[in-house]
């Protein structure tokens, strides 16, 4: 079988952070983590300002940017498009940028960004942040109307969240899980015809990321929840060894 090109694997290390601020202290660090995630083999490093720091902090991400420059391995900063974060991000400079929603009271992620109903907010956000050198996703929901939206910004890339796929599977719910994977191929062959690179990720397990690496155009995954959890058991470069081998499977086995 012919070597068929695999999606990059970026490690979120959000939640290393989360079991550090349980105690206030600085242990796990999660600079630590990513160092040792690099070590494990990651592709690059994610990480989510979010407003109200509920994991990672402003220190973590200006540490994160140089442990990342050093090891030349690209550090992929999620945040929301605000004036407080266009400024962070101006000043830290990370190789990527994922604008994702975010709503204060929210457990995590839960939806899309609505790219078509924001799109002139958007648009000088995304201009400011290429122009200062980063490339810029749009974290949106499998949905035609949001990829034709992105496509006309300068954003380069979109991220596809994973989180509707995954919790379908874990309420059993494989006809919903396998519609969702069918709007997820229809929607990254659109992106891509429309010159958008196509990303996936949230709530991807050893379990359901199969069917999503398959998928020809997806050029990188961003995992972080479960990787950082099943680490408590196995250990984090076993957890990212084995994550990269699945995906590598799905890959070739496409
Ligand atoms: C956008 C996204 O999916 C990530 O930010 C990731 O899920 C981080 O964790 P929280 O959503 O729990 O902050
Ligand atoms: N953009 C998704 C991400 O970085 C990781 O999401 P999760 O695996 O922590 O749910």
């Amino acid at each position: 079988m012919s070597e068929k090109s695999l999606p990059r694997l970026g490690v979120n290390i959000d939640h290393i952070a989360t079991i550090r601020n349980a105690r206030g202290g600085d242990h796990p660090n999660p600079v630590a983590g990513a160092w040792a995630a690099i070590q494990a083999g990651a592709d690059g490093i994610t990480a989510h300002l979010r407003e109200d720091r509920r994991h990672m902090h402003d220190e973590d991400m200006s540490r994160l940017q140089a442990l990342c420059s050093s090891e030349n391995i690209p550090l992929n900063m999620e945040m929301a498009a605000t004036d407080e974060m266009l400024a962070i991000a101006s000043d830290l400079k990370p190789h990527a940028i994922c604008i994702v929603p975010e709503r204060r009271e929210e457990r995590t992620t839960e939806g899309g960004l609505d790219v078509a109903g924001q799109i002139e907010t958007l648009t000088p956000i995304i201009s400011k942040l290429n122009a200062n050198g980063a490339r810029v996703s749009l974290f949106i929901e499998a949905n035609r109307g949001q990829i034709e939206a992105s496509a006309k910004t300068d954003a380069k890339v979109v991220e596809l969240h994973t989180g509707a796929y995954a919790h379908a599977l874990d309420d059993g719910d494989d006809e919903k899980a396998n519609k969702i994977l069918e709007d997820f191929r229809g929607c990254a062959a659109l992106a891509q015809s429309l010159g958008l690179e196509v990303h996936f990720g949230h709530g991807l397990t050893f379990e359901n990321v199969a069917p999503v690496a398959a998928i020809p155009e997806c050029m990188e995954l961003n995992i972080g929840h479960f990787i950082i959890g099943e680490a408590v058991f196995m250990g984090l470069d076993a957890a990212i060894k084995q994550m990269r081998e699945i995906v590598t499977e799905a890959r070739q086995a496409a």
